[in-house]
């Protein structure tokens, strides 16, 4: 088993070159500066992590890591698990909103199976699974560590497969009934929050059994011994297979300079984990939506991030991270196809 500082060291510094070179042209580009807003500082920092003054964000990719949660047996979803599988077999025929997003946004959608609890046959699925479903951490531990760290390593064999098959921009999703949950409990496990702080509705829960949701995660919290300063340790106490893999996946891109936009609240959180495991991924991470669920808000402001726009989506499977595709295209864009004032012979402004 590869131990986890191993392969975290491997992601590279940003270049501090790109990005003031990528600054300093933005500011000669024929419009007023600052104008284009939030754009603008996108670009530079796109520059920044892909080392490129004139980054390219073209091709995008979605991966979707799907797994299932024991933690459904308390019932803390609004649907039953079978739907996690039943979901996987959709976006294989690309019956689902990621796929309609991820077609609007001219990106491939990959979907690994990590742990979802029924086998699964199709093509293009990635078979990955490293256990089928975690144990109900309401009363055992989700998963060992080794099953972590198994996790981790796939999630970083992806998006490093995807980086080296040409991917330059990549959106994170998931599939699994009851991750809403999972997250909760990690939010609270890590920041000590109470767990009505961090929960919400999921797929749809009313108010007597929201509140059961938050007093199952209080249960798990106070029947595990966690550890909050070891990523490992609480993931498998509390985590999820799909949320320890996309922090790997993170990592993994991270690793090829391919920046990562989070989409809401389970793949948030996953990316805040993999900034815990490696903080020199921290550049690479940006917002696209905030969701519906409370903890997402919580998540976002710790990791310092602002998300681009706000929808009231609360769907996960990459859905907004797909939907902000186009927006980091257009800021790559802007830095590379604009012409300064010298180029076109614009007139500078006349006051400072
Ligand atoms: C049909 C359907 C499609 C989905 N696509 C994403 N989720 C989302 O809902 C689940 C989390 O909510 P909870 O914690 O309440 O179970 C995850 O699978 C998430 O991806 C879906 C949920 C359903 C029902
Ligand atoms: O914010 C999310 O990602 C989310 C919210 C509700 C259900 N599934 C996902």
């Amino acid at each position: 088993m590869l131990e986890v500082k191993n392969w975290t060291a491997k992601i590279p510094p940003v270049s501090d070159e790109a990005r003031s070179q990528a600054a300093k042209r933005m500011n000669q580009l024929t419009k007023p500066p600052g104008s284009l807003g939030r754009l603008e500082s996108l670009a530079i920092e796109l520059a920044a992590v892909t080392g490129e003054p004139l980054p390219q964000c073209d091709p995008a990719a979605v991966l979707i890591m799907a797994a299932d949660h024991g933690v459904t047996e308390e019932g803390i979803s609004a649907y039953p698990p079978d739907v996690t599988a039943q979901m996987v077999y959709n976006f294989l025929r690309g019956g689902a909103a990621i796929n309609a997003l991820a077609r609007q946004a001219n990106a491939a959608v990959r979907v690994v199976d990590i742990g979802v609890a029924s086998e699964l046959e199709a093509e293009s699925l990635r078979k990955r699974k490293v256990r089928p479903g975690t144990g109900n951490f309401a009363q055992t531990e989700a998963m060992t560590r080794d099953e972590v760290l198994t996790a981790l390593q796939v999630g970083w064999e992806e998006a490093a497969d995807l980086a080296r098959s040409g991917t330059r921009l990549l959106a994170i999703g998931e599939m699994g009934i009851g991750n809403t949950t999972t997250s909760a409990a990690l939010v609270a496990a890590f920041t000590g929050r109470s767990p009505m702080e961090v929960v919400g509705r999921g797929t749809g829960l009313d108010d007597e059994r929201l509140l059961h949701k938050a007093r199952v995660i209080e249960k798990a919290l106070s029947f595990h011994s966690i550890d909050p300063s070891d990523p490992i340790d609480v993931l498998s106490k509390v985590g999820g297979l799909e949320v320890a893999g996309l922090a790997g996946a993170v990592l993994g891109a991270a690793s090829h300079r391919v920046p990562v936009i989070m989409d809401g609240y389970i793949s948030t959180v996953a990316a805040w984990i993999a900034a815990k495991i490696e903080p020199a991924v921290h550049p690479y991470l940006f917002a696209s939506h905030l969701s519906v669920e409370p903890g997402h808000r919580v998540v976002l402001n710790d990791l310092g991030k602002t998300p681009l726009f706000s929808l009231d989506m609360r769907l996960g499977e990459g859905s907004g991270a797909a939907l902000a595709i186009p927006i980091f295209q257009a800021a790559c864009r802007i830095l590379r196809e604009m012409a300064t004032f010298a180029e076109a012979g614009v007139s500078g402004a006349t006051h400072e």
